[in-house]
């Protein structure tokens, strides 16, 4: 079933789904395996299946694996079936707390929440529960017509019962960093168009700060022809921007909506709400990845295989 909604989530890779070739891969190294999923795009053009196809085929996949102490061990400690984990248990458990019969919902982006829509399916068939589905992406889109479920659009449904979505870091304030995957833009206008927005991430992606685990900036949709005069802004601003370039594609990644992403480092963000309203003031910038005072709820999967959640104050 899971691999199921790979292939679904794969499809779209061509064009947003990409990693920023301008950012060295060391950075995303280690801790973001939704990096390396993009990185793995570059050669398979299929930035979420191979990640998950591997958690998925990953457990008993040989027998000379399981006899294999070195192996055994090897796959015990693999950080990508570890995060993999955390990332399915953040997503059912955020699922099951808020998914209830009757609800419209709005479907993130990313590959946590692909865990998020097989669980969503999974009860949809075994309690028959009647739901709309909004996207945020493409690939989105692609999940909930994969999945079965009922496809709707923001013109038929405006009123949103809850979104869920994945985060590239959620700090102590639940403020996020989003638009790893280049889909902030339609994820944000679902998210303030919900009743209410919760985060499903990994371990990795917790922080008190942001900037301090999320390394590769803040992503910027850009309106082609502006590009370098807003690279120049955000320089101005203090900030180390870079076009993201595609990988399986000459040239920059371009957004669902068309437009081009430039991912803004800042350091230590302390006040994510005064720079988003900097960075949107800028005439050129369609919207930000900074989600400021949107999430109620954060769960994050564990190391441990637990669920934590954060909730605003
Ligand atoms: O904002 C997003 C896409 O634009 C994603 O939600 C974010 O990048 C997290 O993705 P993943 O669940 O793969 O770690």
């Amino acid at each position: 079933m899971l691999l199921r909604f790979c292939l679904a989530a794969c499809r779209p890779a061509g064009r947003a789904l990409a990693l920023p070739h301008s950012v060295p891969l060391s950075r995303f190294s280690q801790r973001s395996v939704h990096q390396l999923a993009f990185a793995t795009a570059a050669a398979s053009r299929s930035p979420f299946c191979a990640l998950s196809a591997a958690f998925t085929s990953h457990p008993s996949s040989s027998s000379s694996i399981r006899s294999s102490p070195l192996s055994t061990l090897a796959q015990m400690s693999n950080p990508t079936d570890l995060v993999e984990k955390a990332k399915k248990a953040a997503a059912f458990a955020a699922v099951d707390e808020y998914v209830k019969d009757g609800m419209t919902i709005g479907v993130g982006s990313g590959s946590t929440i692909v865990y998020a829509v097989e669980r969503i399916v999974e009860r949809v068939k075994a309690e028959n529960l009647k739901l709309v589905c909004i996207p945020t992406s493409f690939q989105a889109r692609q999940l909930i017509v994969e999945g079965g479920l009922v496809l709707s659009d923001l013109s038929r449904h405006s009123a949103i019962d809850v979104a869920i979505d994945g985060a590239d870091e959620a700090d102590a304030q639940l403020n996020c960093i989003k638009g790893g995957g280049a889909c902030m833009l339609q994820e944000k206008i679902v998210a303030y168009n919900a009743k209410r927005f919760v985060v499903v991430a990994d371990f990795r992606k917790k922080s008190e700060t942001l900037g301090q685990q999320w390394k590769a900036g803040v992503p910027i949709e850009v309106i082609p022809l502006a590009y370098v005069p807003v690279l120049r802004k955000l320089e101005s601003f203090g900030g180390k921007p870079v076009l993201r370039m595609a990988k399986a594609k000459a040239g920059p990644v371009v957004t669902d909506n068309g437009n081009f992403v430039v991912d803004c480092d800042f350091g230590l963000i302390q006040d994510p709400a005064a720079l988003d309203k900097r960075i949107a003031s800028i005439p050129g910038v369609v919207e930000t990845g900074l989600f400021v005072n949107m999430a109620e709820k954060a769960f994050f999967g564990m190391q441990d295989g637990t669920v934590e959640t954060r909730t605003k104050n």
